[in-house]
């Protein structure tokens, strides 16, 4: 790898280095194992195939049939981890060397959305804190601009927007005169800063601003005393009697004008722009896709910067040095003209020590994503990315156009963001019935038709030939918030697993569509995601049929005598042993990987389960689904109980039910299988069954804790641990009766 340029610029040198990029060694090991693991799943499915011709019973058919099936899911899905190990690189940007290249003039603009859909589930505080930590950023503030969507409708988050301006005044000169690393003022004030006399007036300051602001989120509604200026009270005039979420006209309020709105030492503010598309019942409107298409369109009418930042109301940026390093890689030349987006990956402040809901995506935010980056295929997660505007309309050599020609990427605006006539264009291209018989969403914008709108245009972009690349710089870029219950985790993951279907299952699917468009590796790699639900049908059959299988006294798997064993051997503690080791790349202590191998088996039985069922019955119609926003409100006593490492149940969740019933199942069948071994001295056949039962049983210790240690809140509700007993029962009844039958 070479380094950043030390040379002067002189007319001879060759231009500083912008940014660099490492293969990481381990490809070629990884390609090695991978074909020997191959080897491995062939044999596999051989033995398998052999064990069905030959089978003589119903039983044995459908029993090898059944495992036949998990494990060619198992294997399609092994296949698709591959791709993204093959070509695994790290990349390093040089923004000090930016100006040498570029002159600071020449910075392009930058247009942020920041989404937020519930004040009460997104707290209008962690809002605003995220607007400010962006509106911080060491880049020229005439060129930056904030846009905040809010679908929730609230007049409470305006009103937190309006102090946060106020507060922003001193707030961005504090940050830049003493060069704060930390802009997030949350952040800033909570850990601790020295007692230096100007930082204490500011927390005071914030303080107040934030006592205001709650009060007036507590009390539900914009008091008249609340309101100090004519221009306030006309805002908060929109919000009337008929005015709800589902329900209102657009509303934009300028809250700040770069040029117009100066600090409190005289220099420039960024804008600031509050947006709340128009909504009616009887018009989609397609969740944060939807939003962020408002945001594209309304920022187009009024500044339309080439360059769009996306974040959620959830993430904070931690580093003000960000946007130069994006601009590393949309400046340079040599690459730029197909480069639609950089993304930074999602980290989190507030994990556990151990992780325990494995929300910090280790394999993919970290592992994977070296992968997608080896092809500059890096896929869009929602948050923390910067994108090229044009990338939004068509291919990097197809543009396609929007229906009026103010939206293209290459109008230029040259108004007021305040006068009549932009604000009448802006609420124009907001209202709901705007989209109707345009390309927006399908050919145009952030793409429809799946609850992951991050992935689904991500992806769509890589196919029309946009390049992408991850940029993971060590101090975190952003720091977001992960939910601390596991009611919350799975239901997100319910709704991802869902969401990825509905592109998985397309006609854009990423395993033939992808796959034609991109080639069969990086097409793989975006089936990785896109068949997330499918994990449900291997995960959920070991969790139950070996099992009930034992407790019959049937055994399926080859004696620990028999040669077959060993494959098993080695299938089990390949994938097991390379996903650990992986962990340990990243610098991942093993009980995060331990805990984050007991969420995909959590997941695989519960939200996969869930989401693909979800995702069959809406195809037939049969029921409808919805983004349903995760709650970023934090419970103390749950806070606690996370940061002890102890799960949080509480709630009596559906989603809980096969968990409960996978922990009964499995400690039954042990139980009953070990005194088979001990009454008839035989453990050669029953082995793996027995082992598989135990392995299942240590994974969910939390499960038995929660059923019966438990007396705190967090305990699982006694209603949940009854329905599960029942259900489980009435499963072994139903199974033991054809294992009885065709035996
Ligand atoms: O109708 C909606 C619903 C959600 N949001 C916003 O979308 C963002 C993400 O919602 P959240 O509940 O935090 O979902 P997560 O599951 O945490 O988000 C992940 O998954 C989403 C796709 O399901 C991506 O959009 C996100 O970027 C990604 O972080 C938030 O800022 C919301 O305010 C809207 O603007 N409108
Ligand atoms: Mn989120």
């Amino acid at each position: 790898m070479r380094g950043p340029s030390k040379s002067s610029t002189t007319h001879s040198s060759p231009p500083p280095l912008l940014h660099t990029l490492e293969v990481m060694r381990r490809a070629g090991l990884n390609r090695v194992f991978a074909l020997v693991y191959t080897c491995g799943i062939l044999a596999l499915l051989y033995h398998h195939s052999l064990a069905l011709l030959h089978s003589t019973t119903l039983l044995s058919f459908s029993l090898t049939l059944s495992l036949l099936l998990s494990d060619a899911v198992l294997a399609f899905m092994w296949s698709t981890t591959q791709s993204c190990r093959m070509r695994p690189i790290r990349r390093r940007a040089f923004p000090e060397n930016l100006t040498r290249v570029v002159n600071e003039s020449q910075f392009p603009a930058m247009d942020v959305f920041v989404c937020t859909a519930d004040p009460f589930k997104e707290p209008p505080m962690s809002v605003v804190n995220t607007a400010l930590s962006v509106m911080a950023y060491d880049y020229p503030p005439e060129k930056m601009s904030v846009y905040v969507s809010d679908d929730g409708g609230s007049e409470l988050t305006l009103f937190a927007f309006m102090e946060a301006a106020k507060f922003a005044a001193h707030w961005l000169p504090f940050c830049r005169m003493n060069r704060i690393e930390e802009r997030c003022p949350d952040a800033y004030f909570g850990s601790n800063q020295a007692g230096v006399f100007e930082a204490e007036k500011l927390k005071m300051m914030y303080e107040s601003m934030k006592e205001k602001v709650e009060s007036v989120v507590e009390r539900g509604y914009v008091g008249e005393e609340c309101i100090t200026t004519e221009h306030e009270r006309e805002a908060f005039n929109k919000w009337t009697i008929g005015f709800t979420r589902q329900d209102h006209p657009t509303v934009i309020q300028v809250i700040l004008e770069s040029g117009q709105d100066k600090d409190v030492l005289g220099h420039e503010m960024p804008n600031l722009v509050y947006l709340s598309r128009q909504k009616s019942r009887t018009s989609p409107h397609h969740f944060k896709a939807g939003a962020l298409n408002a945001l594209l369109r309304v920022s187009a009418t009024m500044t339309n910067a080439p360059v769009v930042l996306t974040l959620d109301c959830d993430m904070y940026s931690n580093d003000p040095q960000t946007p130069l390093q994006v601009l590393c890689y949309l400046l340079d030349p040599s690459s730029a003209s197909k480069l639609g987006y950089v993304q930074f990956p999602q980290r989190f402040y507030g994990i556990n020590k151990n992780d325990i809901y494995a929300g910090e995506y280790t394999r993919l935010v970290h592992v994977n994503s070296m992968g997608m980056d080896g092809f500059t295929c890096m896929n869009y997660i929602g948050s923390g990315c910067f994108f090229r505007r044009r990338a939004f309309f068509g291919g990097p050599s197809t543009l396609v156009s929007s229906e009026i020609p103010e939206l293209n990427p290459d109008y230029v605006v040259n108004k007021s963001i305040r006068s009549q006539a932009v604000l009448k264009l802006a609420h124009h291209v907001a209202s709901c019935n705007y989209e109707s018989h345009t390309k927006w969403g399908s050919k145009m914008g952030f793409r429809y038709g799946s609850l992951v709108e991050d992935y689904n245009t991500g992806y769509r972009l890589q196919c029309e030939g946009w390049r992408s690349v991850f940029c993971n710089p060590d101090r975190a870029a952003f720091f977001g918030a992960t939910p601390i219950n596991l009611n919350d985790v799975l239901n997100q993951t319910k709704r991802w697993s869902i969401g990825l279907l509905e592109v998985g299952l397309s006609k854009y699917s990423p395993v033939t569509f992808g796959t034609w468009y991109m080639g069969p590796l990086v097409g793989l790699s975006y089936s990785n995601y896109a068949l997330w639900g499918i994990w449900s049908i291997p995960i959920t059959t070991y969790a139950f049929l070996p099992q009930l299988a034992l407790l019959n006294g049937v055994s399926i798997f080859p004696k620990v005598s028999n040669p077959w064993f060993y494959l098993y051997v080695f299938l089990f503690l390949g994938a097991y042993g390379q996903d650990c080791l992986e962990f340990f790349l990243v610098g991942r202590a093993v009980q995060r990987w331990w805990n984050d191998q007991r969420m995909w088996m959590i997941r695989g039985v519960s939200s996969y389960l869930f989401g693909f069922i979800n995702y069959v019955m809406d195809s037939f119609g049969i029921s409808v689904h919805g983004f349903n926003v995760t709650s970023k409100v934090v419970d103390d006593e749950q806070s606690k109980r996370y940061h002890q490492g102890i799960f949080e149940f509480g709630v009596p969740s559906p989603l809980f039910v096969p968990l409960v019933m996978t922990a009964i199942i499995n400690l039954m069948s042990f139980l009953v299988g070990l005194m088979g071994v001990i009454r008839y001295r035989n453990m050669e056949e029953r082995f793996v069954q027995l082992f598989l039962s135990g392995f299942v049983m240590v994974n969910c210790w939390p499960i038995y804790e929660a059923m019966v240690l438990r007396t705190d809140k967090g305990r699982m509700p006694m209603k949940t641990t009854k329905i599960s007993i029942l259900l489980t029962l009435a499963l072994y009844l139903v199974a033991s009766l054809p294992i009885t039958i065709w035996n």
